[in-house]
Order: structure tokens, then sequence, then C-alpha cells
């Protein structure tokens, strides 16, 4: 990270919590994040939970997040939630491509690119997922794979639209499997994705902004994560259910 980008720590999760112990996490996350905190501090919780979330977090730093969002803004889509409902009920940033959704959902990179379109039409913030999975690494093709995510993804968008997103790079093979990619192997990839954008936007759109690290993020290596220069901080999933680890990533460590 650099002082130009504040930190990101975002909470994931995922298809975890009922409503009261949602509240009580957010809750706790609230009260207990330092005053002096200086990553930005986000929380994704279920759809189901995002109104009740809103309210414990109403007049606190504390961002809200959607771990998804369909791309038409409403009619008839059953099941569907739609980016101004994720406006109306108080969220920031939405999630969009992250690979579990890709893996079970039938997510695409097409598919990617209309949602990050649909929800930067109603003010808020896409946080865009990539990473290879092991099969992809091993082969050597992370580098290609990345690439091929993020020319996808981002097909069409002015780059002044691109500056309002944050993108994750989340290598599926460390997503909830203990095994985190090395400070080494992230700031890599990492690196990859700032030269790229400043090729296929602009340097200054790609130097300043948030690139996250997600996979295996936990109290003990967020901190070395977190020194990495490309690094602006990290999507958790696991680690964001307990309010103890949660605070102390979101203190990066310290
Ligand atoms: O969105 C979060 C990531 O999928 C990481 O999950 P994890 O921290 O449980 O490995």
């Amino acid at each position: 990270m650099t002082e130009m980008r504040r930190p990101l720590i975002a909470g994931n999760w995922k298809m975890h919590l009922t409503l009261a112990e949602s509240a009580a996490l957010a809750r706790t996350v609230r009260t207990d994040l330092k005053e002096t905190a200086v990553a930005e501090v986000v929380l994704a919780p279920p759809f189901t939970a995002l109104s009740v979330v809103a309210q414990e977090l109403a007049g606190s730093p504390v961002q809200l997040a959607a771990q998804d969002v369909f791309w038409e803004l409403q009619g008839a889509y059953t099941g569907a939630i739609s980016p101004r409902m994720l406006q109306d009920v108080g969220c920031r940033y939405v999630i969009i491509g992250h690979s579990e959704r890709r893996q079970y959902f039938g997510e695409t990179d097409a598919t990617v690119n209309r949602k990050i379109k649909a929800v930067l039409t109603v003010g808020l913030q896409p946080m865009m997922c990539i990473g290879e999975t092991l099969a992809q690494r091993e082969a050597e093709e992370t580098l290609a794979v990345i690439t091929s995510q993020l020319t996808g993804g981002l097909a069409d968008l002015l780059p002044e639209e691109i500056n309002r997103l944050v993108i994750a790079y989340e290598p599926v093979w460390a997503i909830g499997t203990g095994r985190t990619a090395t400070p080494e192997q992230a700031q890599e990839v990492h690196s990859f994705i700032r030269q790229l954008l400043a090729k296929q936007v602009r340097p200054d759109i790609a130097y300043g902004l948030r690139l996250l690290y997600g996979g295996s993020v936990t109290p003990d290596n967020i901190k070395v994560l977190a020194q990495a220069p490309d690094i602006d901080g990290a999507l958790v999933g696991g680690a964001s259910l307990k309010a103890d680890s949660f605070l102390k990533i979101a203190a990066l460590g310290n």
C-alpha cells in the first residue's frame, strides 16, 4: 500500500449468519473499531441481513456492501436483487464476479461487465473480483487469466467509470483453504494488474485504484500482505465472521 491510496478491509460474510447474529457482529465491529483506524472498513452480509446491518452501521464510518446484484434496475426477474434496491438499503459497494459466483452460478466476464455497468448507473461502487484456479496457476496461465478477466469485465467502460471500482485479486486456490498466496505471489499479480490498467486505461487511474487481496487472510498474515506496495487491503471471508479476528485485520495487524 502507499499513502496515496487508503487501505480497505472488507468482510464478506458469504452465506452465513442469522439476522440476530448479523446485527450483533455489525454492532461489535462498529463499537470496537478504533477511531484512529487507518483502513476503510466494509461489511458484506447476505441480502437478508443488509437492512439490519445498515441500521447498526447508521452514522458510523463502516460501509455496507452487497455480495452480488442483477444487472436490471427492476422488472420480472424472480429471485433477483437490483442495484437500485442495494442503493435504497444503504450499500456503497457491491461485490461482483466473486469466484464462487463464477463457479456455482455461471457468472462470466460478460455478466460481470453488465453488472458493473448497472451498479455504476446508480452511483454504487463495484468491487470486481478476479483470480486464477490452481490448475491455471500450475499451467502458468495466471497472468493470461487475469488479463482476460480484466479486459472482459471492464469492456466498454470509460476511464472515469473504472476510476470508481475496487478490484480484488483472489486466487481461487487460496480461498477458504488456509493456503494464502505469499506476499511475493500476491504482489506480483497486483503489480501486473496495475501496469495493465495503466496501459489499457490511464496511468493516473491505475495508480489511484485500490487493489485488494483475498484468500485465507488472517490477523497473522495481513500485516505483511498490506506492506506490499501494490496491495491496498483485503477481502476477507472466514476471518470476518468473528469480530476479534476481523477487527485485528481491520487494524492491518497492528
Ligand atoms: O471474499 C472473500 C474470499 O473469498 C476469501 O475467503 P477466505 O478469507 O475465507 O479465504
